[in-house]
């Protein structure tokens, strides 16, 4: 078995190793991608794509439920779980096998497959025994769904993500555990597939949202849609033959038994960092057992190790993981030239319907005592009406010592696109005079938005 020699190693073949990869390999030929699994990354086998698949089923059933409010009659809906996860799965094979294709373009010779650990902070030990000499080392690792030891006794009952995109069928029921944004995302979906969903939450929390107006709207929409606690009593979890049973307190604290064919663990993901030695390269490792890491370089500490992506658990979403794995794959591949790369403004968006997004500074990091907030409520807005979503609420985040647009919280229809229109203008720096300075068509729902910045122009002046 041969050790291997090379400037750079990239641990974990996902979003943010291929990134890293490629960024590297502009600057050093000797860059190796090394991989345990299989190849096809997170987000196109069982993230961001299946999940948008199940949902954009999800969404076709409900329009059919819903074309009744417009005059139009369809006759009865039937949902064909089969065919909608034949369709998921079909699918999901195509972006994945695209993924594979442009992975194995990469020379065989610099494609290592297995596990990699630490030896030390210039060398890699692969599981099957061979030494990888690296002189840097991106770590890529991602992260994988954190299985709470209370659904220990429910075996193949308790399925994660990964497991409800293999399904052949939708179940009759599902119990989710964790409204984060797994949780609502899947949950939602299959409740508007049809299957018996009832989901639990812990301390009130809802998806990404920190500010708690929109929070609180949240609750209330998603709440009258499906059965939703989000800061639930369980009382008790245990299986029964092939059921999960749980018994819990109803809002008037009465106890209740309620039986499920599954349930989806949707309680966080943990970065996948436990097994990879890093106790022996003299970096920093935090309290939650993630390398302390420069933001702007993604450099550990002063040793040749950068990381990026899900695993190093800042903001596990796929730009960010593109962001990251370009700056860490450029600086590992001119070490010891490092240097900040860009990145840009933060976003989350949640494919839920209403659809969340969350822009720039968030409300629960608005600066103290220089901030104001301007909010617009969906349920007035002519475009969301006609369209029968006329529910959400804009919450606008604004610095009135200067006049600078901060970012905001928004809850409403086809957010995914307002909450871009947002994060163009942060990562412009755009002042809110100048956000409402831009041209606004009619009927849209972007003068939702500009509703949302006159109030907060007339809160910055007060
Ligand atoms: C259900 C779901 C839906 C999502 N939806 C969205 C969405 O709509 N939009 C969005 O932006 N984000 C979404 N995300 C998040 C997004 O998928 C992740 O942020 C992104 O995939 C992370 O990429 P990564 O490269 O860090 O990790 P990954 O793609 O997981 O890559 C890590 C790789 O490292 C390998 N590896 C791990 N340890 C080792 C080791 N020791 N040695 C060698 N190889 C190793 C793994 O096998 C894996 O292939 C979703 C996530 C989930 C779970
Ligand atoms: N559209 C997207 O961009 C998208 C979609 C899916 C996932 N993701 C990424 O994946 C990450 C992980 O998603 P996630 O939903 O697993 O995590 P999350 O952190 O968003 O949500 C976890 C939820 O589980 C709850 N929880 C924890 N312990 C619990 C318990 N004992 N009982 C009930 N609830 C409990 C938490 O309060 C929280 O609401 C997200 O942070 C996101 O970055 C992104």
């Amino acid at each position: 078995m041969t050790d291997l020699d090379t400037d750079v190693a990239i641990i974990g073949a996902g979003s943010a190793g291929l990134r890293a990869y490629r960024s590297a390999a502009a600057h050093t030929n000797r860059v190796l991608l090394i991989e345990g699994g299989q190849y096809g990354t997170t987000c196109a086998s069982v993230g961001c794509m299946p999940s948008k698949l199940l949902i954009a089923a999800a969404d076709a059933a409900h329009r059919a439920h819903d074309a009744a409010g417009f005059g139009i009659h369809a006759g009865s809906v039937e949902v064909n779980g089969a065919e909608v996860m034949e369709r998921v799965r079909s699918l999901r094979d195509k972006f994945v096998s695209g993924v594979v294709a442009n992975t194995e373009k990469i020379p065989a010779e610099r494609r290592i497959h297995g596990y990699a650990r630490f030896e030390d902070a210039r060398t890699l030990r692969l599981d099957d025994g061979r030494r990888i000499r690296a002189q840097r080392t991106v770590i890529a690792t991602g992260s994988r769904p954190n299985v709470l030891p209370m659904f220990d006794g429910l075996g193949d009952r308790a399925v994660v993500n990964d497991d409800l995109f293999r399904w052949t069928d939708l179940p009759e029921s599902v119990v989710v555990f964790g409204p984060g944004v797994i949780g609502m995302e899947l949950g939602q979906a299959l409740h508007r597939l049809g299957v018996r969903v009832r989901i639990f939450g812990i301390g009130g929390f809802l998806g990404p949202l920190t500010d708690p107006r929109v929070k609180d709207a949240a609750e209330e929409i998603f709440g009258d849609e499906l059965a939703l606690d989000t800061d639930a009593q369980v009382e008790s979890l245990e299986r029964e033959g092939n059921e999960v049973v749980v018994r819990f307190r109803d809002q008037s604290g009465a106890l209740v038994e309620e039986r499920f064919e599954y349930l989806l663990a949707a309680t966080g993901r943990r970065p996948n960092v436990d097994n990879l030695g890093l106790e022996t390269t003299g970096i920093t490792i935090d309290d939650t057992g993630v390398p302390v890491f420069d933001h702007s370089t993604m450099q550990c500490g002063d040793q040749p190790i950068f990381i990026a992506g899900d695993a190093n658990n800042e903001s596990p979403v796929m730009p960010d993981a593109f962001d990251e794995g370009e700056i860490a794959g450029t600086n590992a591949g001119r070490y010891p030239d490092v240097q900040p790369g860009r990145r840009h403004c933060s976003m989350s968006i949640v494919f839920t319907e209403p659809q969340m997004a969350l822009v720039g500074t968030r409300y629960a990091d608005l600066p103290k005592d220089d901030y104001a907030i301007g909010e617009f409520d969906f349920s007035g807005q002519p475009r969301a009406i006609v369209m029968r979503e006329n529910h959400g609420l804009i919450r606008l985040y604004g610095r009135p010592s200067d006049g600078t647009f901060l970012g905001g919280e928004v809850l409403g229809p086809r957010a995914e696109h307002l909450g871009h229109l947002l994060a163009w203008a942060t990562d412009a720096a755009m002042t809110v005079d100048r956000m409402l300075d831009l041209p606004y068509y009619h009927p849209v729902l972007e003068t939702g938005i500009r509703n949302a910045l006159h109030d907060l122009k007339h809160k910055m002046r007060a």
